[in-house]
């Protein structure tokens, strides 16, 4: 049904040699994007011949319409001769079962998008079009194959919901289904694998394969079944959890496949390393003796921490008393330097919380709770020791994968996103991934503002909030998107001072945080975020919100992205809906401070603003522009050099005869 990643790359989109000379490239290029063109419009007048057929199916009874499907499911099941020529038939009782089992009848673009998905294609899909139901059109044909299919969610929250939702559709259908989240054991996992259909995080569903790599002991192709290699068990082994690896739909392909695709996933296990604990221990110890000032200087800009002579004095003259192991001057420093860092730097509710005696890090950028997160080399158990907690036990790396280095082991991949443009090549190049742009329903009603710029934050901070309160007092719905949970708490501080009403996500589970967004479209309230949570969250308008001009999306400093940005934007105006995006951008946002000297953004460019020359917006707007392709530029160095380096290791072991290793 769906052609092999090799099959793909050599005859749907094969990269073509470009001519030279100007003429020839731009044959070349008038000739792909005519290609591209004519696929897209071939897929989509094949949807519209479905949705037309599914309409004849009204009449059928709800009996016959199942009958139909499962003697499709069969069919297909079967591989029987010739069977990808009923695509069309079978989708169309797809269509209708969608229809009777969820109240949802695909749109032709719906369709078109899961047609896309079985061509083992990425596609680009605008916010709020629908891409829950597009994966679950596809997913019901993949789940008959017999094999396992995972549709990879954001997070486990969204996970559990839509496998809730669509789970009607597929048992009417005759495919098993189930999800597999965070809180679910070993036998449960296990089980819950064995559903043809799988809804499930890329962070739960990497972690899974790493403990039964674990537990085959490094053996057998990743694709393959792993039951099928239980031979390499021993006696008294846990049984793998997967099914193997055949196809994948990942949502929010982008930030999957692009962003944390270098994110190595690692196992690690606790080991008992009692002399680290009690150096830590003494460390404490030690440096509660110490004062700021007098006995070390923090440098806040640069998070630094120097002793004083004072302090050397201070701590040479403890060292009689002291096991061996302080006599070191190097290690001593290091330690103390450890606590001093946590104890200066570190913040309970900003950087850590401690929730039933356990001291759990909070992500900065999103804000959430990553209890599975450590800090390393003693930092954690120095935290814990800070805040009157029982340290737990230093961990080692037991195994260790990239998101990017396990996408390529599926058999068949595919996904879908608002996204996408920007990182086409590289999903080509990386993952074979060919690119649709789906186009929306309904035409998209999003008045974008031009950026403004300032020459510092607190001007950027006063426009903001004087914006705000304008939108406010008028009843229309405001989502402001800041790029850490530092700047959003600062944000709320300065509503708060202005006695304003607001929503604040920050450092909580993600099903408050899709329920705070939710409610974001409601009649003026005001929601600061962090720009990815709630991420695939529907945001509804309430009644009288679109005539107001619906949802109004205010970005507050760009993102290293130019795609996080429209992600972003893509919060309000769904559907079709009324809505209104802004950007505000200062001179000192650390996007421009990242790429650009800061004499020259001081005096040249604050210049340029101050005079208001002209020009001057069209040079910022270059500015951000450059600043985003060379941040992207790094970023996607860093995963190519990566995913090289796996591929010289895997050259290596197979010379050595290992097979794959990680
Ligand atoms: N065919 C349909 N008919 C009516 N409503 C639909 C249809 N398909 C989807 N919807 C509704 O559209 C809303 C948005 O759907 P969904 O959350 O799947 O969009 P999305 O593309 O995944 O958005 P995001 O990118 O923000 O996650 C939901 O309320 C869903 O019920």
């Amino acid at each position: 049904m769906i052609p092999s990643q090799e099959y793909r790359k050599s005859v749907v989109h094969q990269p073509e040699n470009v001519p030279s000379g100007f003429r020839g490239a731009t044959h070349w290029l008038a000739g792909k994007v005519h290609r591209r063109q004519s696929k897209q419009q071939a897929l989509l007048e094949q949807a519209h011949t479905i949705h037309t057929a599914a309409e004849a199916h009204r009449t059928l009874s709800l009996v016959d319409l199942q009958a139909q499907l499962l003697s499709f499911r069969d069919h297909f099941r079967r591989r029987a001769r010739g069977y990808e020529q009923h695509i069309s038939a079978a989708m169309a009782l797809i269509v209708e079962a969608s229809h009777r089992q969820l109240g949802l009848r695909p749109f032709p673009v719906q369709i078109m998008g899961a047609l896309a998905l079985l061509e083992g294609s990425l596609i680009e899909m605008q916010t709020g079009e629908g891409k829950t139901l597009v994966a679950a059109l596809a997913a019901v044909f993949l789940g008959w194959s017999g094999r396992s299919c995972h549709v990879i969610t954001v997070n486990d929250y969204l996970a559990s919901r839509d496998y809730a939702r669509l789970e009607p559709l597929y048992t009417f259908c005759g495919v098993t289904a189930s999800c597999v989240i965070g809180e679910l054991k070993r036998p449960e996992r296990q089980r819950s694998y064995q559903a043809a259909v799988v809804y499930v995080t890329s962070k739960e569903l990497v972690a899974d394969f790493l403990k039964d790599r674990l537990l085959l002991h490094g053996v057998s192709d990743p694709s393959r079944h792993f039951l099928h290699s239980s031979n390499t068990l021993r006696e008294g082994d846990e049984v793998p959890v997967l099914n193997g690896l055949w196809a994948a739909i990942v949502d929010e392909a982008d930030s999957v496949l692009v962003d944390d695709a270098a994110t190595p996933l690692i196992i690690s296990r606790p080991v008992k390393n009692e002399p680290l604990m009690e150096a830590c221990r003494e460390a404490v110890r030690l440096a509660a003796k110490l004062q700021p000032t007098l006995h070390y200087t923090v440098e806040e800009r640069y998070k630094q921490i120097a002793l004083t002579s004072e302090g050397n004095a201070t701590i040479e003259q403890m060292l009689p008393t002291l096991p061996p192991f302080w006599h070191s001057a190097t290690r001593r420093n290091e330690l103390l330097l450890l606590v001093l860092n946590a104890r200066e730097f570190f913040r309970k509710g900003k950087d850590y919380v401690v929730s039933d005696g356990k001291v759990v890090i909070i992500d900065e950028f999103t804000g959430r709770l990553m209890p599975d997160r450590k800090w390393q080399k003693g930092t954690q158990q120095i935290v814990e020791l800070l805040e009157g907690v029982e340290p737990t036990d230093p961990v080692e790396v037991a195994a260790r994968i990239s998101f990017q280095r396990f996408f390529r082991f599926y058999k068949l991949l595919c996904g879908m996103s608002g996204t996408v443009k920007g990182v086409t090549a590289e999903l080509w190049h990386i993952y074979s991934l060919p690119y649709v742009a789906i186009p929306t329903n309904k035409p998209s009603r999003r008045t974008t503002q031009a950026p403004e710029y300032f020459l510092e934050k607190g001007a950027k901070y006063a426009a903001l909030i004087a914006t705000l309160e304008a939108l406010h007092r008028q009843g229309v719905p405001i989502l402001v998107g800041t790029r850490s949970v530092r700047e959003s708490e600062f944000l709320a501080d300065l509503l708060r001072q202005k006695m304003l009403n607001f929503q604040l996500l920050n450092a909580i589970y993600h099903k408050e945080e899709a329920a705070i967004i939710a409610r974001a479209g409601e009649r003026g309230n005001i929601t600061i975020a962090t720009n990815m949570a709630g991420r695939g969250t529907d945001i509804l308008l309430e009644q009288g919100v679109a005539a107001l001009g619906g949802l109004h999306v205010l970005l507050a400093e760009p993102n290293e992205a130019e795609r996080i940005d429209r992600q972003f934007y893509g919060r309000c105006a769904r559907q079709g809906d009324p809505g209104t995006s802004y950007s505000y951008i200062a001179l000192d946002d650390r996007l421009l401070q990242r790429f650009f000297p800061e004499r020259f953004l001081n005096s040249v460019m604050a210049e340029v603003l101050l005079r208001r020359l002209p020009g001057s917006h069209a040079l910022m707007q270059l500015l951000v522009y450059l600043a985003q392709q060379m941040a992207q530029r790094m970023a996607y160095q860093q995963r190519l050099s990566l995913l090289r380096r796996d591929e010289q290791l895997d050259q290596l072991m197979s010379f050595a005869g290992s097979g794959p290793k990680f």
